[in-house]
């Protein structure tokens, strides 16, 4: 298991966020978080990546690369997962959990190019430090850099000045920063927001193409998009874990469908009229989103 949380829950005041969420993480999937507004996802993923201190609950870690242990260093390699319950962001970025944001989180008045630098030079390892060291001598961080606009498919643009990028570019860009410094597991939080239909399709194509080798976990609203490109979807509601399976055993489950899918996917409503779920007053953004067709390609 490369990631597992036990009871976890956290609490804000009167509020608890997330309520008891039992979750595993096998190495290798792409896993959709989904769920109404407020049902605790972007809260899910704060606490994993040490971001907020849960209330309550245990979050293991298990980097097939080893990772780095609170101080930075590797673990023994025997296997034994860390315990980053209480891990700090530095922290769980060491050990190997990469996070790209719901909103942009990237320098705008640096270029395509010095923003992957620098995450990849304040990326995983030990030399964070060198940040503020001349980054013009750090070849092996260019060429990392260089590496990942390829993959991203911002080759051409990397002396663009990143604010001038379109906003579907931009959540590529933001990808490329959490892919550098070779991370095992990379939390996305919806990257498609705010795309245009034309550009989902190539963040959809990026998502797939980096869930090749790295394991993967999708906040997204978009049930075209999660039901076509998860392994597994876990479905959120009021901080609880209320189903976890397969895209299609989610799509068939009474809870899920009163939920949050309102109707999404029943033979003769929202997928055969393409607009994602029956009420959009009711399921919240399921159906605000669901008005993309994207390829039916191969799973991966
Ligand atoms: N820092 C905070 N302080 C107090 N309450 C918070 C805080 N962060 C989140 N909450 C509350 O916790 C609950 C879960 O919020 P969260 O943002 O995790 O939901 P979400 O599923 O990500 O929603 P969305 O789909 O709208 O992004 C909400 O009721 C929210 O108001």
């Amino acid at each position: 298991m490369l990631l597992e949380t036990e009871g976890l829950t956290k609490r804000f005041g009167g509020i608890t966020a997330v309520d008891g969420v039992d979750f595993a993480l096998e190495a290798g999937e792409l896993c959709s978080i989904i769920g109404p507004n407020g049902a605790g996802k972007t809260t899910f993923f704060n606490l994993l990546t040490g971001v907020l201190e849960p209330s309550d609950g245990r979050i293991r870690f298990d980097p097939p690369s080893g990772g780095g242990g609170p101080d930075g260093g590797a673990t023994d390699g025997t296997g034994s997962a860390l315990d980053i319950t209480a891990a700090s962001p530095n922290e769980t970025a060491l050990a190997g959990i990469h996070r790209s944001y719901q909103i942009t989180n990237l320098f705008p008045t640096l270029t395509v190019l010095e923003n992957v630098r620098i995450a990849a030079q304040a990326g995983r390892g030990n030399d964070s430090w060198k940040l503020w060291r001349n980054v013009t001598e750090f070849d092996d961080h260019y060429a990392e850099a260089t590496a990942i606009l390829e993959r991203i498919g911002l080759a051409g643009t990397g002396e663009t000045v990143t604010q001038n990028l379109s906003h579907g570019e931009k959540r590529s860009l933001e990808i490329g920063v959490a892919l550098a410094g070779d991370p095992d597991l990379l939390l996305l939080d919806e990257p498609t927001a705010g795309v245009s239909s034309d550009g989902v399709d190539e963040v959809v194509a990026l998502i797939e193409d980096v869930a090749e080798d790295h394991s993967v976990m999708l906040i997204e609203h978009n049930m075209e998009v999660v039901m076509d490109i998860s392994d597994r979807i876990a479905v959120l509601h009021r901080g609880a874990l209320i189903a976890d399976g397969p895209p299609e055993d989610v799509r068939g489950d009474e809870a899920v469908q009163e939920a949050y899918l309102g109707g999404y996917g029943r033979e003769g409503s929202a997928d055969e009229r393409a607009s994602g779920a029956a009420d959009a007053d009711e399921t919240g953004d399921a159906a605000a989103d669901g008005g993309r067709r994207v390829r039916r390609g191969e799973k991966r």
